[in-house]
C-alpha cells in the first residue's frame, strides 16, 4: 500500500495524490448518528470526532483497537547558539529513558492502550546550524523522511507522533515563521524555559536562520530549518494519510513538522486532529493556521508525543460512544 520512497519526488506524489475519506462510510456513520440515544448534538464535539474517524476507516461503526504512539529523535547543530536550557547530551539520555519505561510519554501511551516505539535518528550526527547552512542535504532529509514513513504500523488504526530533541523548539519556530510570516518573536517560545536573554538569543538565530533560507515549499523549508526528528514526524504523518490511519497532533514541534506538509498539499491533514494546545507561545497561532481546534489545553509543554497520547482517551470515548450505543428503535426508547 505505501510507496517505497526513493526519491522527494515519491513523496511529494504520493502525498498529494492520497485518497481522501471514504463518503459512504461518512453517510453511514452521519445516519446512526442520529438515531443514537440521545438528543441530537447532546455529545457535541465527540460526534464530529467520531464520524471524522469513521469516514477515516471506512467503517460506519469502527473501533480503536491498536494505536500506536512513535517517538522520533534527532539532534540539532543549532544548539551551538545557546538556544536551549538543556544541553544536547540529554536527547540521547531521554532515549534511554524511553526504552526503560521512564519518561512521561511511556506512562501516557500506557494509559491510553496504545504500543510505543522510539526511533533514534543519527543523534551522534546533529544536522548542521541552520544560521550557517540547510540543516541537511536532500538525502539526509529523505533518511529521515523514510525513518518517519517506514515506522507507521499498517495495522495500527490511530497514530500519534511525539519528538525528542534539545533545541528542537528553535527549527519549529524557524519553520512556523517561514511557512506563515510575521517577525520570529511572533513564533519564538522559551521551549524548555529559556530566560529572558536566553529568549533574545533564540528570536536573532530563529531570524537568521529564516532570512537565510526562504522558500515557498513545504520540503524546502523543512530540510533547511527542520530537523531529523522533525521530518519522520512529517514522514510518517504522510504515510498515515496514504494509509487511511487518523493521526493526533501533539505539541508545537509536532505541529510545526506538520504545516509543512499542509504547505505541500491543502487536504495533506484532513485525516489529523490536534489533540491539544500547549504552553509554547505560539503553538495556538500555528493550530489557527492549520484550522485546527485543539481537543484539550492543560498547559503541557513537553513534547514527545505526550498531549497526542492524553488526547486518545478522548477519541477512544467518542468512537465507543458511537458505536456501543443502542439506537432509540433497538433501546425502545420514544425519539420525539
Ligand atoms: C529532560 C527533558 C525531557 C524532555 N522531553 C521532551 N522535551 C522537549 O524539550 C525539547 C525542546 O525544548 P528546547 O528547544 O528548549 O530544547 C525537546 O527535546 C522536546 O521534546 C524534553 C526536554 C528535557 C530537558
Ligand atoms: O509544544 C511542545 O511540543 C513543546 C514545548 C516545549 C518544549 N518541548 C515541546
Amino acid at each position: 500500500m505505501l510507496p517505497d520512497l526513493t526519491d522527494l519526488n515519491t513523496f511529494r506524489d504520493a502525498l498529494t495524490n492520497a485518497r481522501g475519506p471514504d463518503e459512504l462510510a461518512v453517510q453511514g456513520a452521519t445516519e446512526r448518528n442520529g438515531q443514537l440515544t440521545k438528543p441530537p448534538g447532546a455529545l457535541g464535539r465527540l460526534e464530529d470526532l467520531a464520524i471524522w474517524y469513521a469516514g477515516w476507516r471506512g467503517d460506519a461503526r469502527p473501533q480503536i483497537t491498536a494505536p500506536q504512539v512513535i517517538v522520533f529523535a534527532g539532534n540539532h547543530g543549532v544548539t551551538a547558539q545557546g538556544v536551549s536550557a538543556f544541553p544536547p547530551e540529554v536527547t540521547v539520555q531521554m532515549v534511554m529513558n524511553f526504552e526503560h519505561g521512564g519518561a512521561a510519554i511511556n506512562q501516557l501511551a500506557k494509559s491510553a492502550g496504545a504500543k510505543m516505539n522510539v526511533h533514534a535518528l543519527d543523534l551522534d550526527r546533529p544536522t548542521s546550524d541552520f544560521t550557517q547552512g540547510p540543516a541537511m542535504s536532500e538525502d539526509e532529509l529523505l533518511i529521515a523522511l523514510r525513518a518517519g514513513w517506514q515506522a507507521v504500523d499498517p495495522q495500527s488504526d490511530l497514530l500519534v507522533v511525539g519528538e525528542m530533541g534539545i533545541g528542537n523548539t528553535t527549527p519549529a519556530a524557524a519553520i512556523a515563521c517561514a511557512l506563515f510570516g510575521g517577525e520570529a518573536a511572533d513564533w519564538t517560545g522559551r521551549g524548555t524555559g529559556v530566560d529572558d536573554a536566553g529568549l533574545a538569543n533564540k528570536t536573532r538565530v530563529v531570524a537568521e536562520g529564516v532570512a537565510l533560507h526562504t522558500s515557498d515549499d513545504g520540503l524546502e523549508i523543512l530540510r533547511c530549518l527542520g530537523g531529523r526528528e522533525i521530518a519522520a514526524m512529517a514522514g510518517a504523518i504522510a504515510a498515515a494519510r496514504v494509509l487511511r490511519i487518523p493521526v493526533i497532533l501533539d505539541g508545537f514541534i509536532c505541529s510545526a513538522a506538520a504545516a509543512c506538509l499542509a504547505r505541500m498539499s491543502p487536504g495533506a491533514l484532513d485525516h489529523a486532529v490536534a489533540g491539544h494546545q500547549s504552553a509554547e507561545g505560539a503553538h495556538g497561532a500555528v493550530l489557527t493556521k492549520l484550522g485546527k481546534e485543539p481537543l484539550l489545553n492543560l498547559g503541557l509543554r513537553l513534547g514527545e508525543g505526550s498531549g497526542g497520547a492524553l488526547a486518545i482517551n478522548i477519541l477512544k470515548s467518542a468512537v465507543a460512544c458511537h458505536s456501543g450505543m443502542a439506537t432509540f428503535a433497538e433501546a425502545g426508547v420514544s425519539d420525539s
